[in-house]
């Protein structure tokens, strides 16, 4: 991954070096003579909360444009660096003019570089699907956490006739509902070219549907939506309590399967969960097929990582750190890709070697936060009944192999699994030193590579400490 995408900030000036990266980003693949005119005059506005970024614009007619051809592309860009970032508003700055609407973009694609300035309405014509180029099929990694939505979403995206619509997907947060969604979208246009596609947040789609209110023109985002041979609205609980929105999403959710269209629906919960919309809209989604994505298993999390590492051929992440983040970041995979960039990244910087320990030290706060409570006792209880032992045998002093290995393997999980320190660790193994601590976690660490058995207890256990 090259260096300019990736910044670690501290902690003052976070927002503003992330900025600054962005707009280093955009320069790079808009080209000066669009990033002059359109890009350099957005404003950062860092009054409001850290985690929706506040752009202003100069005037509402630049405001339009930007919002039209880089909302996704500016959030996509400040998630890259500041992953907990939820939205991006795009706003005219209130000196010049009263507030404009906040668009707030979704998790959704870059746009497209324009090639050349218009008006937003003209270049609405030529608009072309905004899907992330990395979030495809092939990049998807499957297992039964989410293979009935994956083989749903390939059966969906099979060109001929529509055996199902709509797809509703639903799972939580960073658990790969959008990646599926715009896989879909790449998929079709492969096998269709021409084929009209159109990815947006059901946020997204409320911004645009008020912005074509106020300007008394509805007719070109109706038409707009309609006509679309796959639509793909992500994110749908945003919409919640949003009556006239929602009356327009309905009627537009009838067109598409009316005329035999595909439609791909997101949520983070099932339909029928979704408090604030209108039952007639659940009913049509309840028609088609609805998938879930599970909580992704530690075997997924550990494949994922992976095949990013497969992309960084510059990176050298050891197995064990690889390891320590597919065990410890479990339930949101975006956190988990965003620790490991943040580590390389922080690697390449510093120059320093990529080990544990340094790999906690970057990510401390993270590993904290998303840490399920895993705690020395119930390690110590988990491998005493594997190996059939009693739990004070692995505190006691006995050194034969029957107990030894058990208790470096129980020591090794609690370095892994906890935020002890060594010498914490040694204590609640008998008082032992923490040398001996470092001795039994490297010794694991080379029979995990040579010797299958003991490679083999410490996934099973881990995979139960993990839940
Ligand atoms: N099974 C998977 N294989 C490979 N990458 C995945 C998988 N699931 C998720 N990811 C990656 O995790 C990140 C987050 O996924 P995505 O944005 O699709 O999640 P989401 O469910 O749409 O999240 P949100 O609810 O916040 O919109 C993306 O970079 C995506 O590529």
């Amino acid at each position: 991954m090259p260096l300019s995408q990736i910044l670690v900030p501290d902690d003052a000036g976070e927002l503003a070096q992330a900025w600054a990266q962005v707009r280093t980003n955009l320069r790079e693949s808009a080209g000066a003579r669009l990033f002059d005119q359109w890009l350099k005059p957005i404003q950062l506005d860092d009054s409001g909360d850290a985690d929706r970024i506040r752009l202003t614009l100069p005037s509402a007619f630049m405001t339009n444009w930007v919002r039209s051809h880089y909302a996704d592309r500016l959030y996509h860009e400040f998630r890259a660096i500041l992953p907990y970032v939820r939205a991006v508003a795009i706003e005219t700055a209130p000196a010049r003019e009263a507030p404009a609407l906040v668009a707030i973009a979704p998790v959704q694609a870059q746009a497209p570089i324009a090639p050349a300035m218009a008006e937003p309405a003209a270049l609405s014509d030529v608009e072309r699907p905004a899907l992330e180029p990395r979030y495809t099929f092939d990049r998807f990694v499957v297992d039964q956490s989410n293979r009935v939505a994956f083989n749903a979403a390939k059966a969906l995206a099979e060109p001929g006739p529509v055996r199902f619509s709509p797809l509703f997907l639903h799972s939580g947060t960073g658990q790969g509902k959008t990646h599926l969604m715009h896989a879909i979208g790449h998929f079709f246009l492969a096998a269709v070219p021409g084929a009209r596609v159109i990815a947006m947040s059901a946020e997204r789609f409320m911004f645009d549907f008020v912005a074509a209110l106020r300007a008394r023109d509805t007719f070109a985002f109706k038409a707009r939506l309609r006509s679309a041979d796959l639509l793909l609205i992500d994110d749908l609980q945003f919409i919640a309590g949003k009556d006239a929105t929602q009356e327009e999403f309905f009627h537009t959710v009838n067109e598409i399967m009316g005329a035999g269209k595909r439609l791909v629906i997101s949520a983070d919960r099932c339909p029928q969960a979704l408090d604030g919309i209108e039952q007639r809209i659940i009913g049509r989604m309840a028609i088609g097929l609805v998938a879930d994505i599970k909580a992704p298993s530690l075997e997924l999390r550990r494949t994922i990582l992976d095949r990013k590492m497969a992309d960084m051929a510059d990176a050298n992440v050891p197995c064990d750190v690889l390891d320590m983040l597919a065990a410890r970041i479990t339930g949101n995979i975006r956190e988990l890709e965003g620790a490991l960039n943040r580590v390389v990244a922080y690697g390449q910087l510093t120059g320093e070697t990529i080990d544990l320990d340094f790999a906690v030290a970057t990510l401390g706060d993270v590993l904290r936060g998303s840490q399920r409570r895993v705690t020395i006792d119930e390690i110590q209880k988990l491998v005493s009944t594997h190996f059939d032992l009693k739990p004070v045998d692995l505190v006691s002093a006995r050194r034969a192999r029957a107990v030894a290995r058990p208790r470096q393997i129980a020591m090794y999980l609690s370095k892994r699994l906890t935020t002890r320190s060594l010498p914490e660790i040694g204590r609640k193994f008998g008082g032992r030193d923490h040398s001996t601590v470092i001795h039994a976690v490297r010794r694991i660490e080379e029979l995990r590579d040579t010797d299958r058995e003991v490679d083999g207890a410490v996934r099973v256990l881990m995979r139960e400490l993990e839940g």
